[in-house]
């Protein structure tokens, strides 16, 4: 998977739907080329190297337990969380996920989160609040960081830095499964390397998509609509729910509702 990655990177391959992500500062200094000018792969639905990770037993026997039988895998990344380039932007700032989700209940979606190298502090595990799960869907927006803030990295308005948290250190190869209201984000990389976790989200697909309009979630809706708009030149005929419902890729079971 490391090495589809870097065929990506240098456009050795090529895959529809497909999302390439530079981190902000990145993105805007000319010089930088191939692997190392990427954030974050997203969408690799249709790279069949990338999507074997779905699919595989070992992590599907854990998902099964939340979402039962009808399993879709409905989003997909592979970051690659790049040295700081002294901007602090490849934190990525606390939030929940189902914030970008327009669908329910929460209880049948589960992220699985896999180290693709050994993570620990210094090059930006994952850090969660524990039992923040239990709680609701809070307002995101972006934080008001000085460095600036990568595209769509909304964070929890009312963050209470106070609160406890765990860093997730893990060993390569090691998975987390977490559920989608657990606040959580990633700190700095302050190591040289680029550090790679591959994930999905999975959610039953006998779960139903909501209409955002009104809801805390309406601020990412719009923004996912507009970049839809201009990245593959649709209409607002095609709604916040339908760009999961073309993304989204059955996994195990019937694919039911999503
Ligand atoms: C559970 C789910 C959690 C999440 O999904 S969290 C994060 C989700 N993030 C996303 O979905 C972001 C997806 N990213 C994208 O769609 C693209 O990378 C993005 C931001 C549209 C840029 O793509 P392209 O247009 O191909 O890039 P480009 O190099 O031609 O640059 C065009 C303009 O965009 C800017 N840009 C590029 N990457 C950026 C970034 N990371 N953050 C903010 N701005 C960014 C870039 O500087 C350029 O701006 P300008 O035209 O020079 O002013
Ligand atoms: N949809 C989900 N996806 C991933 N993990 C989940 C999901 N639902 C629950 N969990 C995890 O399963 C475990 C059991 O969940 P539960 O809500 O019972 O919380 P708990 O931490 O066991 O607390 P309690 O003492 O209230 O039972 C927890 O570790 C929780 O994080
Ligand atoms: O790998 C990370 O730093 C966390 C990414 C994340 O939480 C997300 O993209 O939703
Ligand atoms: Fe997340
Ligand atoms: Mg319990």
């Amino acid at each position: 998977m490391v090495d589809e990655f870097e065929h990506i990177c240098t456009r050795k391959a090529n895959v529809p739907g497909l999302v390439v992500m530079k981190d902000v500062t990145i993105a805007k200094s000319e010089f930088v080329e191939g692997e190392k000018a990427v954030t974050k792969l997203q969408d690799f639905q249709e790279d069949p190297e990338l999507f074997r990770y779905c699919t595989l037993p070992q992590i599907l026997k854990y998902v099964e337990c939340f979402t039962g039988p009808n399993i879709m895998a409905m989003h997909t990344m592979l970051i690659n969380k790049p040295p700081d380039t002294g901007k602090k932007t490849s934190r990525h700032p606390m939030h929940q996920d189902l914030h970008y989700f327009p669908f329910r209940p929460a209880d049948r979606i589960v992220c699985s989160w896999t180290a693709m190298e050994k993570v620990h502090r210094e090059n930006g595990c994952l850090v969660v609040l524990p039992g923040s799960h239990r709680g609701t869907l809070q307002e995101h927006d972006y934080p008001e960081w000085e460095g600036g803030v990568n595209k769509m990295y909304h964070g929890v308005r009312n963050y209470d830095p106070g609160h406890p948290r765990v860093h997730l250190e893990m060993e390569k190869g090691d998975t987390v499964f977490f559920h989608p209201l657990l606040i959580h984000g990633s700190g700095m990389n302050q190591t040289e390397g680029f550090r790679k976790a591959i994930s999905c989200h999975y959610a039953s697909s006998d779960c139903y998509y909501i209409d955002v309009k009104g809801t805390t979630q309406e601020n990412i809706g719009n923004e996912v609509k507009e970049l839809a708009s201009r990245k593959y030149g649709v209409d607002d005929t095609v709604s916040f729910q339908d760009t999961w419902a073309l993304r989204g890729r059955l996994v195990k079971g019937d694919r039911t509702s999503l």
